[in-house]
């Protein structure tokens, strides 16, 4: 068995409830949560106790279904208006991460297609369709590792932003995915990791992958990697997005935007790693793309103590946009797509 099969698995469905690795708890401890109802998955996504683009969406598809599951199968009206209520309110844990509005979408359609089945039907109808999206992320995600390996050179000094692996999908990641791939092909790699002020998914995430798959890293301070990249010490730079617009301006975690701007201005190439569930091909560029705004106390505070004074205003935005002319290419389960990206990628979703 090779060491990307034993790789960590963040979320697993359990008989009539979903156990997810409770990412809050991370590294010191590993917490697992037997999450019953559609509330406390809401409540998950929002903390990030379950979090990444990717899981976000496959937490959310059985959140859905835990939201239906008892709802009364003799009342057929009163059920198609809680349908959309359930998937209304799940829209609301976090905006800026597409996978959610595409798996919720993706079950609405699927059970639109079946309108004339029982209630109960419909019900696993919801369950057998999260579990699809959900091994279709596995799927998605190895085959993102195995196509990103042609980018990676034998010996390589990637840097990356956030967590973009196994704990923030349904396995293997994206950018991480093509690091766990690239290593296990017997490429010499060394990490920069990039500790991802204010919540540490850097630090606390990708550190964890990657020192238990062995793979040689150096966690550094956000603010040290311009002067790495200005050195020549990073040979490419891979992110994960949480929403790519049709023409491949890229929303992902806060701090990726300078990133991209330096690697271009000192000539190192700068991937995009992502499944076609987080692009949105409706979408013409970033400038709409939802900005998630979140609670200023997670840059004033560290370990419930004050870093900052008292009643210090804020300003918390969890992502930014990456204009597409910063990405050297997207890598993804379908191959490596360079520019033009509105026609590549519109080719990619032509039915
Ligand atoms: C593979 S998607 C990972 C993506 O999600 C992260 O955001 P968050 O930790 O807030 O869920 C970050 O933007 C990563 O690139």
């Amino acid at each position: 068995m090779s060491n990307t099969d034993t790789i960590v698995e963040s979320i697993e469905w359990r008989d009539d409830h979903v156990r997810i690795l409770d990412q809050t708890y991370l590294p010191n401890r590993e917490v697992y949560s037997d999450i019953r109802d559609v509330g406390r998955m809401w409540e998950a996504i929002k903390k990030l106790r379950v979090r990444g683009a990717p899981a976000i969406g496959i937490a959310a598809a059985y959140g859905f279904y835990l939201g239906i599951k008892e709802l009364p199968e003799n009342a057929f009206e009163s059920f198609w208006v809680e349908v959309e209520r359930v998937a209304d309110y799940l829209e609301t844990a976090r905006p800026t991460a597409v996978n959610l509005h595409w798996a919720l979408e993706r079950l609405k359609t699927t059970i639109q297609a079946h309108k004339d089945k029982d209630i109960s039907e419909i019900k696993d109808i919801v369950l057998e369709t999260a579990k699809t999206i959900h091994a279709e992320d596995k799927r998605t995600c190895k085959k993102i590792g195995e196509n990103g390996v042609e980018l990676v050179p034998k010996e390589a000094r990637i840097l990356t932003h956030c967590n973009t692996g196994s704990l923030a999908t349904g396995q293997y990641g994206t950018a991480l995915s093509v690091i766990f791939h690239a290593h296990e092909e017997g490429n010499k790699l060394q990490v920069w990791v990039d500790e991802t002020r204010p919540l540490l998914q850097g630090s606390r995430l990708t550190s964890w992958e990657l020192m238990n798959a062995e793979i040689p890293m150096k966690l550094i301070t956000d603010s040290t990697a311009g002067s790495l990249i200005r050195r020549g010490e990073v040979d490419m730079v891979i992110v994960g997005a949480d929403r790519v617009a049709s023409n491949g301006d890229t929303a992902n975690k806060i701090g990726t935007y300078p990133l991209a701007v330096l690697a271009n201005e000192n000539d190192v190439p700068f991937y995009v790693a992502v499944p076609l569930s987080t692009i949105d091909i409706e979408l013409e560029n970033g400038e709409d793309i939802p900005i998630e705004e979140r609670d200023g106390d997670e840059i004033a505070s560290f370990n419930d103590s004050k870093v900052a004074p008292k009643k210090v205003e804020t300003y918390n935005p969890a992502f930014d946009v990456t204009p597409h002319r910063y990405v050297t290419a997207f890598i993804t389960e379908e191959g490596i797509i360079k520019p033009d990206f509105d026609e590549n990628f519109k080719a990619l979703f032509e039915d």
